[in-house]
């Protein structure tokens, strides 16, 4: 199958704001081409209706602030034949919820049983031996990913929640979206001071949600390891707000 090369709009949304006509749209190309490393394209299984690959690069990749560039992560044996899979379990629902968004839906990874297990292989694999105490997962989708792989290594899972959902006492952080804020929070005495996190989520676009996890963590005196997610979206450069914090993806999607 042939990399579409079509320029489209990208456009994100919050869900605080989901019948606010005003979110922000960018242009661009949405090829890995734009990915700032080499990559190959491969040949996506479309097994569902409705809806297009991700036409994804298959890498995992980390980055850290110093270059800000996406580097290649591991050894080429670790560009094995799972992260094409995942890539390709992955759908894309284009004009999700709203006209314009490219939804990177992960439900179908979820269907996939071997791709869904190597997603959390994957991780486990780079984790197991880096003495992480927590695994911070993100409300909601960093909710499916954490816990077997806080379970793998040996951590705890500590849930970061929207507001009011938490019914203990909380901190909170409030983060910026395209348009307006909104507020994480994490149960007081989930963690603490001196504990070293992995914070997960399904997914990477501007870095507000995973920037407002690192912030909450940090103010209570743990050491952040690095955040992981599945799939990035490179061209919308959350990678930026995330300060120092090292980010570990396995999927890069182009124009999503
Ligand atoms: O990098 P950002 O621009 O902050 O966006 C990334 C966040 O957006 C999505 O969640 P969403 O806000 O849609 O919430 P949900 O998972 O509860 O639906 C995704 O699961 C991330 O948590
Ligand atoms: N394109 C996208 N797909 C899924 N979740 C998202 N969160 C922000 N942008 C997204």
């Amino acid at each position: 199958m042939m990399l579409l090369r079509t320029t489209v709009s990208i456009r994100l949304w919050s869900n605080s704001l989901a019948s606010s006509p005003s979110f922000i749209t960018s242009t661009t190309s949405p090829t890995v081409a734009a990915t700032p490393f080499k990559t190959k394209s491969h040949s996506p299984l479309v097994a569902f209706p409705n809806y297009r690959s991700t036409l994804a690069s298959p890498r995992c990749t980390v980055s850290d602030s110093d270059s800000l560039k996406f580097q290649e992560m591991a050894a080429e044996d670790a560009q094995d034949h799972r992260l094409a899979k995942i890539a390709s379990a992955i759908r894309v629902i284009p004009d999700f919820p709203k006209p314009g968004i490219m939804f990177q839906d992960i439900t179908t990874l979820l269907l996939d049983t071997q791709a869904f297990k190597d997603t959390i292989d994957l991780f486990v694999e780079r984790y197991k031996d880096k003495e992480i105490s927590v695994v911070a997962g993100i409300e909601a989708r960093g909710f499916i990913f954490g816990p077997p792989i806080a379970l793998a290594i040996g951590a705890k899972f500590v849930p970061m929640r929207k507001p009011n959902k938490l019914p203990g006492k909380v901190i909170s952080e409030e983060y910026s979206l395209e348009y307006g804020t909104d507020t994480m929070e994490m149960h007081v005495g989930a963690v603490e001071a001196g504990e070293r996190a992995l914070i997960i989520d399904d997914l990477i676009a501007t870095g507000g949600t995973l920037g407002a996890a690192i912030r909450l963590l940090e103010r209570v005196g743990v050491k952040v390891v690095e955040c992981a997610c599945v799939i990035a979206l490179p061209e919308l450069k959350g990678r930026e707000r995330l300060g120092d914090n090292p980010l570990f993806v396995l999927v890069n999607a182009p124009g999503a």
